[in-house]
């Protein structure tokens, strides 16, 4: 549990990252909106620079995020109009430093966030400092998007690969649904001999697993917001 005075500094710091990442949205580009707190806040900004005249087009990872641009006027479409973005900006939950490897999905939008990422020319990633991490799972579960028919024999596989999952819940005791219809199983990454690509391959490979929320190799910057600016960390190409 955070306190007011650390909860602030994180909203303070999400907010400079988010409107780094926005100022880099230029007139008449295609642009995929993220998912998040964080995204909200982008969201929030590249809304205002509309009002002031920006031109774009932009398509959302989730019903959320399409709920809120379309409040703010943001002009959006779709993949039947728009086959490729210019940009993508989205939040993460863990990005491992160095590699700029990605754990995404913890707000449950991961599968239309992937969509949307491989769809542009660049994803730009805008977090907290929490979220830099050494080890991809040190502070959260890997979110793993499943088919809920046969979910149990699913998640039984998943355990046989080495993740071990549980299903994610709503307060009503319910299976938590994404907007893709799917359920969510948050797996516990091992922290000594993780190897990120070998696990991407493996869960691709599981029947009943619709995606993943392990993003490798697909960030092209993180902007980390901090108490007084941002750092901008550019992947190696
Ligand atoms: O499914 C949700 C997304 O991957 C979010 O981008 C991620 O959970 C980070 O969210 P937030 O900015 O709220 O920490």
């Amino acid at each position: 549990m955070s306190t007011p005075e650390q909860a602030n500094s994180t909203d303070a710091a999400k907010r400079r990252a988010a409107v780094w990442a926005a100022s880099q949205v230029e007139d008449g580009m295609k642009v995929g909106l993220g998912t998040g707190s964080t995204s909200a806040l982008v969201i929030e900004e590249v809304g205002r620079r509309v009002a002031e005249g920006l031109r774009i087009t932009a398509i959302a990872t989730s019903e959320a995020s399409q709920k809120q641009a379309l409040g703010l006027k943001i002009p959006m479409s779709d993949f039947a109009h728009l086959p490729q973005l210019d940009l993508t900006i989205d939040g993460a939950d863990e990005v491992q430093e160095g590699t700029l490897y990605l754990i995404k999905g913890h707000g449950g939008a991961l599968l239309r966030e992937k969509i949307v990422a491989i769809a542009s020319k660049k994803l730009i990633i805008a977090v907290d400092p929490r979220k830099l991490v050494k080890t991809l799972g040190a502070v959260f579960t890997l979110p793993v998007e499943i088919v809920p028919f046969g979910f149990e024999t699913t998640m039984r596989r998943l355990k046989d690969l080495g993740f071990d999952c549980e299903l994610r819940m709503n307060d009503d005791g319910k299976p938590f649904v994404t907007d893709g219809q799917h359920y969510i199983a948050h797996c516990k990454l091992p922290q000594v001999g993780f190897d990120a690509k070998q696990a991407a391959e493996k869960l691709k490979a599981t029947v009943g697993v619709v995606e993943h929320g392990l993003f490798l190799g697909m960030a092209s910057k993180v902007v980390i917001g901090g108490p007084e600016g941002i750092q901008v960390l550019e992947a190696a190409r």
